[in-house]
């Protein structure tokens, strides 16, 4: 490695200006700057450092680190963060690892959407005062109140409801729930690991992305599978179907974590059916559902958390499945998008 030159770059004004601008830069572009001079150098260090303890850039509650046991040359994995379902498609940077900026980001405010009945008059999602119930747990009046559960369908309060957003009947809607640790694999790439002891229908967290029309979604699965030719190349996008009550339709989820997402995208493929179980989850005045994760089973702490990416579909150019389970197919899922 060439050793970065002592630089004239004691302005402290410059330095500040580098600790506001290296943060939104990428790995490459960060390395390139590193060699140019020491302070540089020791500014996109300390950078990396915060950017390896927590790759949710304090979105989330809890840091979620990335570890390296192979040390390869991967300290950590570059993506923008969004810890809830996004149309930003164009979010080009973000700030990642700078000291200049010490409050934490705030969580988007789901903006609600009107349901009215035939007269065109409003419904609202509940009018409880309290949908715990008075006492303890949470009490079976409230409307909203969904499965509990490890059901394919879940249904909270939300923005439609009179009750605030400290309404107990909101699980799935503050964030990551549980300590989780981001673990390099020589075969896998990283993986998504639990930090702490997960109980049997405890949930984890929702799969957040960019939400893409099903054309684009083609068209990028399309570009993800050409990248993936030519060399090492992970994708996260994810095609969630909920069929309609009718039976004759169904809504059609595309979540692309590639770019943009949380770290549901770290999630791994298990043909055993892995730990995790997947629910679209409703909450009164949103139009869209979101699939939320849940414990399948009890989980130790350092346990992998994997999950069923669907159907084994044979392809020529299907990728290797390392997942080591007796029940291995050898090949992971493919989405037919
Ligand atoms: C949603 S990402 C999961 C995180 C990914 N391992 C990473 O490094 O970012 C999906 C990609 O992870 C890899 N992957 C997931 N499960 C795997 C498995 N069981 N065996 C091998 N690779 C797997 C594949 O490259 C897949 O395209």
């Amino acid at each position: 490695m060439v050793e970065p030159k002592e630089c004239n770059f004691n302005d402290p004004l410059l330095l500040q200006c580098a600790d506001l601008i290296l943060p939104y830069l990428t790995p490459p572009e960060l390395a390139n700057i590193s060699i140019t001079c020491k302070s540089l150098f020791n500014i996109s260090t300390s950078i990396t450092l915060l950017r390896i303890s927590d790759a949710s850039r304090t979105f989330e509650n809890l840091p979620i680190p990335f570890l390296n046991p192979t040390l390869d040359h991967h300290p950590y994995s570059y993506f923008l963060y969004t810890p809830s379902l996004t149309l930003a498609s164009n979010l080009q940077r973000q700030f990642w690892g700078g000291t200049s900026v010490i409050s934490r980001p705030s969580r988007p405010v789901l903006e609600p959407v009107s349901v009215v009945d035939e007269f065109g008059r409003k419904v609202w999602g509940c009018v409880c005062e309290d949908c715990g119930g008075s006492g303890s747990g949470l009490g079976s009046e409230c409307g909203c109140l969904g499965l509990d559960g490890l059901g394919e369908l879940g249904s909270e309060c939300g923005p439609g409801c009179l009750c605030g957003p400290e309404c107990v009947n909101r699980f799935t809607q503050n964030g990551v729930a549980v300590r989780l640790k981001i673990v390099r694999d020589r075969r896998k790439g990283w993986c998504l690991y639990a930090d702490q002891f997960i109980r049997k229908g405890q949930f984890l967290f929702e799969y957040a992305g960019e939400l893409l029309t099903t054309k684009e979604a083609q068209r990028r699965h399309q570009h993800y599978d050409e990248l993936r030719s030519h060399g090492c190349f992970s994708s996260a996008l994810l095609v969630v179907r909920e069929h309609l009550p009718s039976g004759k339709a169904c809504l059609r989820l595309n979540i692309d974590a590639t770019r943009i997402g949380n770290v549901a995208r770290f999630v791994n493929h298990s043909c055993d059916g892995g730990n995790l179980s997947t629910k679209l989850v409703r909450s009164s005045g949103v139009l869209l559902p979101r699939l939320c994760f849940y414990a399948l089973k009890d989980i130790q702490e350092d346990e992998e958390l994997t999950f069923s990416y669907g159907e084994i579909r044979k392809r020529a150019d299907g990728l290797p499945c390392f997942c080591n389970s007796s029940s291995c197919f050898g090949i992971l899922p493919s989405e037919d998008t």
